[in-house]
């Protein structure tokens, strides 16, 4: 019996997603959450995906290591376990690679070390993915681990993109330019879209909005990424759920001048506390449009900021790629907020883009068209598949090791 099995991980700042999936036919055998790990109020949600059985955990879970402990046992309870022998490999989302790092890459101590460096410029999300690698090697140190990166598919923006406008030295002494994120959503989405369209994605030109509670855009010109929104770290771009996306830099030195804030104090201002949930207190979109409809004048401005931004990414993107043929919504709030799909697209008529009010509203799961027929760009849903992309990419590496 060959091992065909992949469990995905992807360590959160403060929750574990996961799922574990049949490489043959790409079928998910389980999947789960674990959230608010480190509070009193831990949750672990479990679902057994050949049955659609699911089982709930509350609880203290102190920190990612038991976190990933506890999803080991639940897997186990399902004869899941870790110790399967037909798990072949544990594919794992590593947040910053850095310039090193354009492939998936088995893990080793050296590419460890290499992704413990790169933590300063991804303080929230590399230290959770490090102690991830770390449980899962102790479970199983038999089993290669592979770490696929945010970063990679964004190491193909040419130098004009990549660069900030400072001084070189600096620049390239403190290893300073734009990485990219979320690249592992972009590479699925971009690829999902042109499929959508009946075309090969060297033929398709697309705008990808990831819009999660981390947010960004790309620009994807025939399969290749040729501009982002984050940049050094996941902090640059677009307004996100407590993240204030882009800002003159001189606002940070007015701070500190001004306003006698610490370095630390500023990062958990910019990072934790901006964004929707600076603007007016809430971080979930849903909430958000309840409130706007209530008729919350707070709500409604951080709702015009965040589409104000997002416009201006499409704007930009548009000129970027010169000719676009679609423009991909994804994540949480791209694949269920239709109000913010609604208002991004609105006005956008000269560019032939528009949003078709009956299709925006559909419900589904579904990759599907939005835009009314005959547009002459398409607007998109397309739901994201990290872990599936995750997986496949895991899977690839390792099976082609073993069939050679
Ligand atoms: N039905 C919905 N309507 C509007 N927004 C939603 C809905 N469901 C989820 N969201 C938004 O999606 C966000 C989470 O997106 P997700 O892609 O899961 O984020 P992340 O992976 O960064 O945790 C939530 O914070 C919320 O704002
Ligand atoms: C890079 C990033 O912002 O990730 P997330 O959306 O998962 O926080
Ligand atoms: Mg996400």
């Amino acid at each position: 019996m060959s091992a065909t099995r992949v469990l995905v991980l992807n360590s959160g700042s403060s929750s574990v997603k996961y799922q574990l999936l049949d490489m043959r036919d790409s079928r998910r055998l389980a999947m789960g959450l674990v959230e608010r790990i480190g509070e009193e109020t831990s949750r672990l949600k479990h679902t057994l995906l050949t049955t659609g059985d699911s089982r709930e955990w509350n609880g203290p879970i102190a920190d990612h290591e038991a976190a990933l402990k506890a999803v080991s046992e639940e897997l186990a309870k399902d004869g899941l376990g870790l110790d399967s022998p037909e798990l072949a490999a544990i594919g794992h989302r590593v947040v910053h690679g850095g310039q090193t790092f354009t492939e998936p890459t088995v893990i080793d101590e050296a590419v460890l070390t290499e992704i413990e460096r790169l933590i300063p410029v991804a303080p929230l999300h590399n230290p959770a993915n490090l102690t991830g690698i770390r449980t899962a090697q102790a479970l199983r140190p038999d089993l290669p681990q592979v770490a696929v990166f945010d970063t990679a598919f964004h190491t193909t923006m040419p130098e004009s993109a990549a660069r900030y406008a400072i001084d070189l030295k600096t620049a390239d002494e403190h290893r300073i330019r734009r990485y990219g994120f979320h690249g592992t959503s972009h590479a699925y989405v971009s690829r999902a879209t042109a499929e959508l369209l009946g075309k090969a994605p060297e033929e398709v030109n697309v705008i990808v909005l990831h819009l999660g509670n981390g947010a960004s855009a790309s620009a994807v010109r025939g399969g290749r990424c040729v501009d982002t929104s984050m940049g050094l770290t996941p902090l640059e771009g677009l307004v996100m759920g407590t993240r204030s996306g882009d800002l003159d830099p001189a606002v940070i030195f007015h701070l500190m001048r001004v306003g006698g804030m610490s370095t630390d104090e500023i990062d958990t201002l910019l990072n934790k506390k901006s964004g929707l949930i600076g603007l007016c207190g809430d971080n979930d979109m849903r909430e958000i449009r309840r409130r706007v409809d209530e008729g919350d004048e707070e709500a409604q401005l951080a709702f015009d900021i965040y589409i104000h931004r997002l416009k201006k990414y499409i704007g930009a993107y548009y000129a970027v790629l010169g000719r676009v043929d679609a423009v991909a919504f994804t994540a949480g709030v791209g694949e269920n907020a239709s109000p913010v799909r609604e208002a991004a697209i609105a006005g956008l008529e000269e560019l032939g883009l528009a949003v078709d009010g009956e299709l925006n509203a559909v419900r589904s799961g579904e990759p599907r068209l939005i835009s009314p027929a005959h547009a002459r760009v398409a607007v998109a849903v397309v739901p994201t598949d990290e872990e599936l992309e995750i997986a496949a990419q895991t899977y690839a590496l390792v099976a082609v090791g073993k069939n050679s």
